[in-house]
C-alpha cells in the first residue's frame, strides 16, 4: 500500500472476510433485498457489486427490479411484502427514485429493524441521540477507514463538507459520537476554503468533481473523499483534487477504490447486524 493512500478496496476486503467468517457461524442465512426502480446509472455499478459481495459473504441476496413506470403504491406494496417476509433481514430501496414516487414516504415505510441503509427517521434519530440502531453505510465505512489509517478522532477537528441526510448529517453524528470537534460546511458557507483548512479530518461529500483544491488541505490532515463523479469523458473522480491534496495530506482516500467499496462492505455488515438483532 502506497504510504498516505488509504486502500479502501483492501480494508473492505478484510471487513468482508470477517463478515463471511461470522455468517458461517450463524444458524440462519441473513437475507438482503435491494429494490431498484428504473435504471438510474449511478445505481448500476452499485447493484452489481453489492450482489456479488453479498453472495460471496454467504448472504442470501437478490435485487428486485421494478419498471421506471412503477407507481408509489406498487413500490409501497413491494416494501410491505419484504417487511412481512421473515427470511428478509435487510431492505434497501435504491435512490434516486423516479419523480412519480416520493422517496421520504417509501423510506418511512421500511421496517426500521430491516432498514440496512439507516435512512429511516427512527434510525437517524437513534444515531442523533446515541442509541443503538442501523447506521448509514457510507459514514460507517468512513469510520472504519479512519481506524484503518490510525487517524485519531477523539478531540480532532473534523470538517464535513456536505449536509445530506444520507452522508453529511450521519457522518457528523458519528464523528461527534467518537468525540471529534465537528463542523459541517456546505454551499452557503461563507468561506469554504478557510473552514476546510482548519480540518485535521476532512470528509468531502458534495458530489462536485474536484471541488476541494490542494490548498484547502492542511499539512498532515486525513482526507476522506466520498464523491464518485462520472466525467463526460467517462473518467471517475472524487470531490477532492487528489493529485494536489495528496501532496499535503498525511492520508487520503482515492476514487475509485476508497469509500465506495466500504459502503458495500458496511451494507453486508448492517444486514448481518439486523439479522442477529431480529433472530439472534
Ligand atoms: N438506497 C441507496 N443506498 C446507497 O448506498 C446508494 C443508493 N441508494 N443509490 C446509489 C448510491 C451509489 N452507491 C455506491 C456505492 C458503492 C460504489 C462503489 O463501490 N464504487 C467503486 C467502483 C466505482 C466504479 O468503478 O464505477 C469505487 O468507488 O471504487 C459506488 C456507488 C451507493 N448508493
Amino acid at each position: 500500500m502506497t504510504p498516505g493512500i488509504i486502500d479502501g478496496k483492501a480494508v473492505a476486503a478484510e471487513l468482508r472476510a470477517r463478515i463471511a467468517a461470522r455468517v458461517a457461524t450463524l444458524p440462519f442465512t441473513p437475507g438482503l433485498r435491494v429494490v431498484r426502480v428504473g435504471h438510474d446509472p449511478a445505481s448500476g455499478v452499485y447493484v452489481r457489486n453489492k450482489d456479488r459481495a453479498a453472495q460471496a459473504a454467504g448472504l442470501d441476496s437478490a435485487t428486485i427490479q421494478m419498471p421506471d413506470t412503477a407507481t408509489e403504491a406498487e413500490l409501497l406494496a413491494t416494501v410491505a411484502a419484504l417487511n412481512d417476509d421473515p427470511a428478509v433481514d435487510g431492505i434497501l430501496v435504491q435512490l434516486p427514485l423516479p419523480p412519480q414516487i416520493e422517496a421520504a414516504k417509501v423510506l418511512a415505510a421500511i421496517d426500521p429493524a430491516k432498514d440496512v441503509d439507516g435512512f429511516h427517521a427512527m434510525n437517524a434519530g437513534r444515531l442523533a441521540t446515541g442509541q443503538k440502531g442501523l447506521v448509514p453505510c457510507t459514514p460507517k465505512g468512513v469510520m472504519h477507514l479512519l481506524a484503518a489509517a490510525r487517524t485519531p478522532v477523539a478531540g480532532a477537528r473534523a470538517v464535513v463538507l456536505g449536509r445530506s441526510n444520507i452522508v453529511g448529517k450521519p457522518m457528523a453524528a458519528l464523528l461527534l459520537a467518537a468525540d471529534a470537534t465537528v463542523t459541517i460546511v456546505h454551499s452557503r458557507t461563507r468561506d469554504l476554503a478557510s473552514e476546510c483548512r482548519r480540518a485535521e479530518i476532512l470528509v468531502a461529500a458534495v458530489g462536485r468533481p474536484e471541488m476541494v483544491k490542494g490548498d484547502w488541505i492542511t499539512e498532515g490532515a486525513t482526507v476522506i473523499d466520498v464523491g464518485i463523479n462520472r466525467l463526460p469523458n467517462g473518467g471517475l473522480v472524487g470531490d477532492v483534487d487528489f493529485a494536489a491534496a495528496r501532496q499535503r495530506a498525511a492520508a487520503i482516500t482515492p476514487v475509485p477504490g476508497g469509500v465506495g467499496p466500504m459502503t458495500i462492505a458496511c451494507l453486508l455488515e448492517n444486514t448481518v447486524e439486523a439479522a442477529i438483532a431480529r433472530r439472534g
